[in-house]
């Protein structure tokens, strides 16, 4: 009987990762995350629009797609070079990079947002796009750390709203976390988890709680390695090397912040201290504000906490 149900439940979830009534996607925001979450969507056969401000950005977030699809056809098909470029070719002819959010939202079945970790800019785009989606399109944000329903009340769609929070590598990271509100309704979550099984990762629910499951555990993480830092206590090489060592992590937290981005992680963090003044585990960092006055905001600029312009 148990190895029945377990049975049956398998044999659901695969199914629902087979028939996602998700075919379309429009995707806001072509950086770390949008073209990541780009890139894996065409890779599992959806129709794929990505939108970002100039083209100058559509040109940078195409070459990353390239770059990243080049690493993965290694994996894929070793020691075949016609291969790999039919898979590549294959891929990108299922995704168009464009700057008009209000045309690429016009025939999609899903919004995925990933801008600017910015509760107003966030409200701003989703008010103008929920005039210029179709009724039944599903509009979900990346967000790392605003409250969903925040972002969503900009709309009058709260029964097709939702989070749906990637991890950065998106190529590689295996999880979706899904986020519910009270008014998400139940077919708005299962097209939502469906979704996330069609890109080959597992998903998990959460309530609409600040920083969701990872986040609520990894920020204060991560700001207690700078505060090491902050003090005295330790240099950021010492402590990623006693993280990755002694605990086993991928990565240390500096490598982590620099690979996130410290401009995200400081909106991060100032959200939260705003919203929790008196938490001193969101208390605004020093080093991390200097390092962002001086646009330098991790890998993506070239300096961090380390330097990659040698790389
Ligand atoms: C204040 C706090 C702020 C918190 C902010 C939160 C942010 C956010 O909301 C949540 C997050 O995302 S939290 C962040 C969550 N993220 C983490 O915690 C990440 C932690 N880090 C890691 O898991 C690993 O270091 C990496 C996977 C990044 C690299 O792995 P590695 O071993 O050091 O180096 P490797 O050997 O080079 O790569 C290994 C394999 O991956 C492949 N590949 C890599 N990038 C790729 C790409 N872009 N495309 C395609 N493929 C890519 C590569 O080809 C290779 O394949 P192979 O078949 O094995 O040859
Ligand atoms: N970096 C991470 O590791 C990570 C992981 C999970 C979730 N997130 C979340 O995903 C979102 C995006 O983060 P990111 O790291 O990809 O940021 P990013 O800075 O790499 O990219 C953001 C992109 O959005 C574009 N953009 C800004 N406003 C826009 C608008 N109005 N219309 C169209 N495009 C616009 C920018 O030009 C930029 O290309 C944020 O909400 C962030 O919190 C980030």
């Amino acid at each position: 009987m148990v190895f029945m149900a377990k049975y049956l439940v398998r044999a659901f979830s695969t199914s629902l990762g087979r028939h996602s009534p998700i075919k379309t996607v429009a995707i806001i925001g072509s950086g770390l995350m949008g073209s990541g979450i780009a890139q894996v969507a065409a890779a599992n056969g959806h129709t794929v629009t990505v939108v970002d401000q100039t083209d100058e950005i559509i040109n940078k977030a195409t070459a990353a797609i390239k770059k990243s699809l080049g690493r993965v056809v290694k994996k894929k098909f070793p020691d075949d070079p016609k291969a790999q470029q039919t898979y590549i070719s294959d891929v990108m002819s299922h995704l168009t990079l464009q700057t008009d959010a209000k045309a690429a939202v016009k025939s999609a079945d899903l919004v995925i947002e990933a801008i600017v970790e910015n509760l107003e800019i966030k409200r701003k785009l989703f008010a103008s796009l929920d005039k210029a989606a179709p009724p039944n399109t599903i509009f979900v944000s990346n967000t790392s750390s605003i409250p969903i329903r925040d972002i969503a009340t900009a709309t009058n769609r709260l029964d097709r709203f939702g989070g749906l929070h990637f991890f950065n590598p998106v190529p590689v990271m295996k999880l979706v976390e899904i986020i519910r509100l009270p008014e998400t309704t139940d077919e708005t979550f299962t097209a939502l988890e469906s979704f996330g099984k069609a890109l080959g990762k597992k998903t998990v629910q959460c309530k609409d709680t600040p920083g969701f499951i990872v986040n609520r555990l990894l920020v204060p993480y991560m700001l207690e390695a700078v505060r090491l830092v902050e003090r005295g206590d330790a240099t950021p090489q010492d402590i990623d090397v006693a993280m990755k060592l002694g605990a086993g992590y991928p990565m240390g937290p500096f490598e982590l912040l620099d690979y996130v981005g410290l401009d995200t992680t400081k909106f991060i963090v100032d959200g939260w201290h705003q919203r929790d003044p008196d938490n001193p585990l969101y208390r605004p960092s020093e080093i991390l504000n200097k390092l962002v006055a001086e646009n330098k905001l991790g890998i993506k600029t070239g300096q961090g906490f380390y330097s990659y312009n040698n790389k």
